[in-house]
């Protein structure tokens, strides 16, 4: 096993973050995190990120890795002795990781309008919105997780963004569960985990934080 020390630099309420999280619990890896400030961000994250400036970033060994996706990568590969993310069937890995890129492409982005939009344009993103989680539950079927028996990398993936669950139903005035019963039970399944349930903050937490992005960037 990899020589650890692991330091995280990361921002409680984003998801990518949350990712990175999972993966190191469910790896049993000891980390350090340290909470960017967006606003004032530290001198390490723009010397280890210099080129989107964005959380996560992985230290390992005091060598940086970004890109949330590419960290799951690097951790799965690393320490690969308990909790595969990905399949070692190269087919297998290659729809995990077309998924993970249509998680990436979609949620946050359509997402962010859901919470933040107003009027014709936020209905709109509503009903792109509810699709894509449509067609990510068309992909679970009826497998106990996206990675089939055990969490994997599409379950990584995603269910960070289903602490925003309750943030997109009150901010847009809709109810996931009742368009999407079978990726709500999913991601309750994934609750279960340890390496889920102390990963991701609890839904008023973030819908608190939500509303206090709002205010301060007049989107109220
Ligand atoms: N594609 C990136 C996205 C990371 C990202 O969007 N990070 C946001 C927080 S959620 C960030 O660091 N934002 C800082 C900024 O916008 O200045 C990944 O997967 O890691």
């Amino acid at each position: 096993m990899a020589n650890n020390n692991v330091v995280l630099l990361d921002f409680w309420p984003s998801s990518y973050g949350m990712r990175v999280k999972i993966a190191l619990s469910e790896k049993g890896i000891k980390y350090e995190s340290k909470q960017e400030n967006f606003q004032d961000k530290s001198p390490l994250l723009l010397a280890l990120n210099p080129v989107h400036k964005m959380i996560p970033v992985l230290i390992h060994n005091g060598k940086p890795i970004c890109e949330s996706l590419n960290i799951l990568q690097y951790i799965d590969e690393v320490w690969n002795h308990k909790s595969p993310l990905l399949s070692s069937d190269p087919y297998q890995s290659s729809q995990a990781r077309f998924w993970a890129d249509y998680i990436d492409k979609n949620i946050y982005s359509i997402g962010k309008k859901v919470w933040t939009g107003k009027g014709k344009e936020q209905e709109e993103c509503k009903k792109q919105f509810i699709e894509c989680l449509k067609t990510q539950e068309g992909e679970l079927g009826e497998k106990a997780y996206f990675g089939g028996e055990e969490i994997g990398f599409v379950d990584v993936a995603l269910v960070p963004f289903t602490s925003w669950f309750y943030t997109y139903e009150t901010c847009g005035n809709l109810s996931i569960e009742a368009e999407c019963p079978k990726l709500v039970a999913w991601a309750r399944r994934c609750m279960e985990k340890e390496s889920v349930f102390q990963s991701l903050p609890h839904p008023q937490k973030i819908y608190d934080f939500a509303l206090q992005y709002k205010k301060t960037h007049g989107l109220e």
